[in-house]
């Protein structure tokens, strides 16, 4: 064991195995979650070379094995929770995407929610079983974003009672779907829906693309891979071009709306319930942003801790780099983010479940605030996430730019966050469409509620307008970091309503206004999200009963909200004072930073790093990891180069 990381663990002032069981929710599921990695740790089936060294090709094929064995081993071990065969995947995935992930995140998911229960006794057997292998298919060449447009279309034939699918154009053509070019062997189509010659919008049809024997393509379906990306090389995203495809009535996901027999539409209660699938993704990727930057400040804090450089006093032993107060800037303030962003994921995710629960009931009531919730949270911890990912790689020097240090992979495949699901300055903007709306509902008196309250708090407090009040901060003080946050938010609220107000003014359309003041739209959800993160982190520690465990992550918060007043000094009054107690603080978490990456529990394995390894020894592994790189396989790869040294 490197004695710098010992020495680190040493001076720790909290038990880590204390925070890591509160971040588990209990020392019992801490226990379970451990035996479960070790399921994939000791298994010899998932001890593979790394697929750096492989070739696209032998990535996909070798994840599609994973995925396969994966399946008949969690049958064999019993393992059936949620939770527990998300732990066995994510150990055995490593930091990469799985070849039939579409099917787990997103085609199972759509059946749950949008089948009848008639449909799921046909269908779910099926896919459960890995018979009907499938994804979800509604971007399009042309339409990512704007679905309304999508092209592809489902029109009713009563005298067959079947579905006829056709893109039309090419940029109708199904573009992207994870698992769509060479895996799936259905997807599920969003297409507008035809019948009795009106156009019903957007809705969810089961569509058979491969021969459930043979897997070719079934007649009138083009299929196949869009080629290499920047990075989910193991994925397949695939194309899919409908020519005349017909599919039973029964194919179409009729939950929500229904097509009679005779071709008559049914309407669904909310035209938006088709889009219930993206917004579950979206509340389950803040907690992938806060495991993507958990995982990178793990690699990078601890490599720091065992990595010497530089002279910092004349004549003395190179110090640790993560000794210099900049190293520390750029990682403290990361990891407070993704202890922040941790506790944000468990609450969006309890929050899903709880709104959908309701709406199973027929309570749509909290819809939009879901929407406006998990679009909005999606986007500002992505983008965060994102950024802190390429900070803490390059906070590792040249090290950091190797594969083997596990960050470029963590980058190349939590990257596209900011853009799938909803591409992130589109979700900010429904997330401000929704803060408007409310807004305007304070300023008429509506007691408005959950995240939102504060909008009425504020008309209620003082009625001048809130961005004529100073902003006064204890900053030591956690509640009232919050409250500056809360005014922030309310300030940007009250500035984007009053440029849509004063663009309307100039007599332009709703439309014209609305893109007129797109910057403050995104602003003020920004702050708004920004606001959410703070005042969930504050509550958390409300919960925590350990005296050492309060402290640091009170510490933690402390900096998390400092810091990110001084990335918005302009919405706040940058306060002078802040800059030197960020500095204190830094000082107060040096000792505590490995200890605090180490409570995250992430084994060696599923980090996959030799800089963040947990014994500190990366200068050996590093050696080993490279000696095995494909190029080293022979002393001499080119014999040109040889022959023109020869010819010298
Ligand atoms: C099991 C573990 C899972 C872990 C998962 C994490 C890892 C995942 C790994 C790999 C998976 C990769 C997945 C990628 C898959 C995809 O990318 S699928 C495709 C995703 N595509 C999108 O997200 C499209 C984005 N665009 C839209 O959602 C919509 O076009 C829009 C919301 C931008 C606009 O919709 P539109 O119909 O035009 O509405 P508006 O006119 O803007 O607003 C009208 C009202 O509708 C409300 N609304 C909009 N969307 C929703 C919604 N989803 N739910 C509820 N309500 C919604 C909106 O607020 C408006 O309401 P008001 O009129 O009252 O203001
Ligand atoms: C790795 C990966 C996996 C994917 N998997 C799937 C999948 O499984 N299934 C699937 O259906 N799709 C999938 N997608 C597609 C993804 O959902 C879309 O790319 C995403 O929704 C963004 O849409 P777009 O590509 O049309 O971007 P665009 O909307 O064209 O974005 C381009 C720019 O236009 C801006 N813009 C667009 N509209 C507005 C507006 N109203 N106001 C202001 N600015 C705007 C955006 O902010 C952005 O800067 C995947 C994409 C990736 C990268």
């Amino acid at each position: 064991m490197n004695p710098d990381i010992c020495r680190e663990r040493e001076n720790a002032t909290f038990n880590t195995e204390t925070l890591t069981n509160m971040l588990d929710g209990s020392a019992e599921k801490t226990r379970r979650r451990r035996e479960i990695e070790s399921l994939v740790i000791n298994d010899p089936d998932f001890q593979h070379d790394d697929p750096n060294f492989m070739s696209r090709s032998e990535r996909y094929d070798a994840a599609v094995k994973k995925s396969s064995q994966m399946i008949m081993k969690l049958r064999d071990y019993g393992i059936s929770d949620p939770e527990e065969i998300y732990f066995y995947k994510r150990t055995a995935r490593r930091t990469f995407h799985e070849a039939f992930g579409l099917h787990y995140t997103m085609f199972l998911p759509t059946l749950y929610s949008q089948c009848t229960p008639e449909q799921q006794k046909k269908w779910l057997p099926l896919a459960e079983n890995f018979k009907a292998l499938g994804t979800y298919a509604q971007t399009e060449l042309g339409h990512g974003t704007h679905i309304r447009k999508l092209e592809t279309t489902a029109t009713y034939d009563p005298s067959t009672q079947e579905f006829v699918l056709n893109c039309p154009t090419v940029s109708s053509i199904k573009w992207w779907p994870g698992g769509l070019g060479k895996t799936s062997n259905h997807a599920i189509v969003l297409a507008q829906l035809y019948t009795l010659g009106k156009c019903h919008g957007l809705h969810a049809f089961i569509v058979p693309i491969r021969c459930m024997k043979t897997h070719q393509p079934l007649p009138g379906v083009t299929v196949g891979d869009i080629g290499p990306k920047f990075g989910f090389e193991e994925v397949d995203n695939g194309y899919l071009k409908l020519e005349n495809v017909r599919i039973p009535r029964e194919n179409m996901l009729m939950k929500y709306a229904q097509v009679e027999p005779d071709g008559s539409y049914l309407k669904p209660p909310s035209d938006k319930l088709t889009y219930g699938t993206m917004v579950f993704i979206r509340a389950m990727i803040v907690g992938e942003s806060a495991r993507a930057l958990s995982k990178s400040c793990t690699i990078a804090i601890r490599y720091s801790a065992v990595r010497h450089q530089s002279e910092l006093r004349p004549g003395e032993p190179e110090p640790q780099i993560l000794d210099y107060q900049a190293q520390q800037y750029k990682l403290f303030p990361l990891l407070a983010a993704a202890y922040a962003f941790t506790f944000v994921g468990q609450y969006m995710s309890d929050t899903y479940h709880r709104i959908t629960g309701h709406i199973n009931q027929g309570d749509f009531s909290q819809l939009p605030e879901l929407h406006a919730l998990a679009a909005g949270l999606k986007a500002f911890t992505t983008w965060t996430a994102n950024a802190g990912i390429e900070v803490c790689r390059m906070a590792c020097g040249g090290h950091g730019y190797l594969c083997c240090s596990g960050l470029p992979d963590i980058y190349v495949t939590f990257t596209p966050t900011c853009t799938y699901e909803g591409e992130n300055t589109v979700m900010m903007l429904q997330t401000a469409r929704f803060l408007v709306k409310c807004y305007r509902q304070a300023r008429e008196g509506q007691q408005l509620s959950g995240t939102v309250s504060y909008l009425n708090e504020q008309q209620r407090l003082q009625p001048q307008p809130v961005s004529s009040r100073p902003t006064v901060v204890n900053i030591n003080d956690l509640a009232s970091l919050v409250e500056a946050y809360k005014l922030r938010a309310a300030k940007l609220v009250e500035v984007a309503a009053k440029s849509l107000q004063g663009e309307l003014q100039r007599s332009i359309s709703q439309e014209d206004a609305w893109n007129n003041s797109s910057i403050e739209l995104v602003r003020a959800s920004d702050a708004h999200c920004h606001y959410v993160v703070v005042e969930l982190f504050a509550a958390k520690l409300s919960e925590i009963s350990d005296t050492a465990v309060h402290s640091v992550l009170n510490t933690l918060a402390l900096l998390y909200a400092l810091h990110g007043i001084t990335l918005n000094s302009g919405d706040f009054l940058q306060l002078s004072q802040i800059t030197q107690r960020i500095k204190a603080l830094l000082v107060e978490i040096r000792p505590n930073a490995v200890a605090l990456v180490d409570s995250f529990d992430y084994n060696d394995e599923m980090l996959n790093s030799v800089l963040g390894r947990y014994d500190g020894n990366v200068y050996e592994s590093m050696f080993e990891w490279a000696k095995r790189s494909p190029l080293n396989r022979t002393e001499v790869r080119s014999f040109i180069i040889f022959n023109i040294i020869q010819k010298k």
